[in-house]
C-alpha cells in the first residue's frame, strides 16, 4: 500500500525558503506550508500558503507534519530549530535528488542540501546546516551544526567548519584547515590557514577584516 508522504511546514518565506519549498516538492512533497510572523497580511509566497505564524506551531503541529526552518542567518535558525525540537516536532532532512552524496556520510535533522552539491565519503555534516547549491565538500568533512557554506564554495580534503560559521559564495578552503565558530568568510576568499572563533575574513589568501 503507497503511504502518502507528510506535510511539511516550513518556518521563513523569503527567498531562502522559497528554494527549500522548491528542494521539498522535487523530493515529493505535495502539502507544503510556510509560517511567516507577518500572517495574516502575508498570505502566500509564490504558489505555497502561508498558514501561521511561528507562535502558531503548536497548534499546527500533528504525527504527519514534518517541519523545516528556512530562515538563512545561521543564530536565528538555530534558535528556532530549537524551538521545534522543544515543541516535540520532526524534523525532516532535505536533500536535493541532484546532490551527490558519497558512502560513509551522516547528515543531521534540519540540514538542507541543494542542487549539485557534492558530499564526498567519510564527511560528517551537522544538525540545520545549509550546503547551498553546487558546492562541495570533500572527504572527511566534518562541518557543524547551523553552518552555511554558500553556492560554489570548495572545500578540500578534512576540512573542519565548526557551529553557526558562514563560508561566502565561492570561496576556497584548502585541505585539512579548521575553521572556528560563528566565523564569517567574506565572498570568494581563498583560505590556507586556520581561522580562530568569530573571526570575519575575506581576500586571497583570507585575512581578517577591519573592525568596523
Ligand atoms: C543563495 C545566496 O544568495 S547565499 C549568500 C551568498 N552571499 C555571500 O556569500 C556574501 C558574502 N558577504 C561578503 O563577502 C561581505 O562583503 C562580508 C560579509 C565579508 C563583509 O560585509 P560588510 O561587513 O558589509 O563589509 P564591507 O562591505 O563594509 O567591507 C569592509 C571591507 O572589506 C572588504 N571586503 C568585503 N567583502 C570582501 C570580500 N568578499 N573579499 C575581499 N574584500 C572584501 C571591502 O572591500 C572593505 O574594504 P575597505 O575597508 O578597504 O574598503
Amino acid at each position: 500500500m503507497a503511504t502518502t508522504k507528510p506535510k511539511l511546514r516550513i518556518v521563513g518565506a523569503g527567498g531562502h525558503a522559497k528554494v527549500v519549498a522548491d528542494c521539498a516538492e522535487q523530493l515529493g512533497y505535495k502539502d507544503i506550508g510556510m509560517l511567516d510572523d507577518n500572517y495574516p497580511a502575508t498570505q502566500a509566497c509564490e504558489h505555497w500558503p502561508v498558514v501561521g505564524t511561528s507562535s502558531q506551531i503548536t497548534e499546527l503541529n500533528d504525527a504527519h507534519t514534518h517541519w523545516f526552518v528556512a530562515i538563512g542567518n545561521n543564530a536565528v535558525r538555530a534558535k528556532l530549530q530549537a524551538q521545534l525540537l522543544a515543541l516535540g516536532c520532526t524534523l525532516t532532512t532535505l536533500v536535493h535528488p541532484s546532490a551527490v552524496i558519497g558512502g560513509n556520510v551522516s547528515i543531521g535533522a534540519g540540514t538542507l542540501v541543494l542542487a549539485n552539491a557534492v558530499v564526498n565519503a567519510f564527511s560528517r555534516i551537522g544538525q540545520g546546516s545549509i550546503l547551498n547549491t553546487a558546492c562541495s565538500i570533500d572527504h572527511d568533512g566534518d562541518i557543524g551544526d547551523f553552518v552555511h557554506i554558500a553556492p560554489g564554495v570548495r572545500l578540500a580534503g578534512a576540512v573542519r567548519v565548526k557551529q553557526k560559521t558562514f563560508i561566502g559564495i565561492g570561496s576556497c578552503v584548502i585541505q585539512q584547515i579548521t575553521i572556528g565558530s560563528e566565523v564569517t568568510v567574506g565572498a570568494g576568499s581563498t583560505v590556507i590557514r586556520d581561522i580562530p572563533d568569530q573571526a570575519r575574513v575575506a581576500g586571497n589568501p583570507a585575512r581578517a577584516l577591519q573592525q568596523k
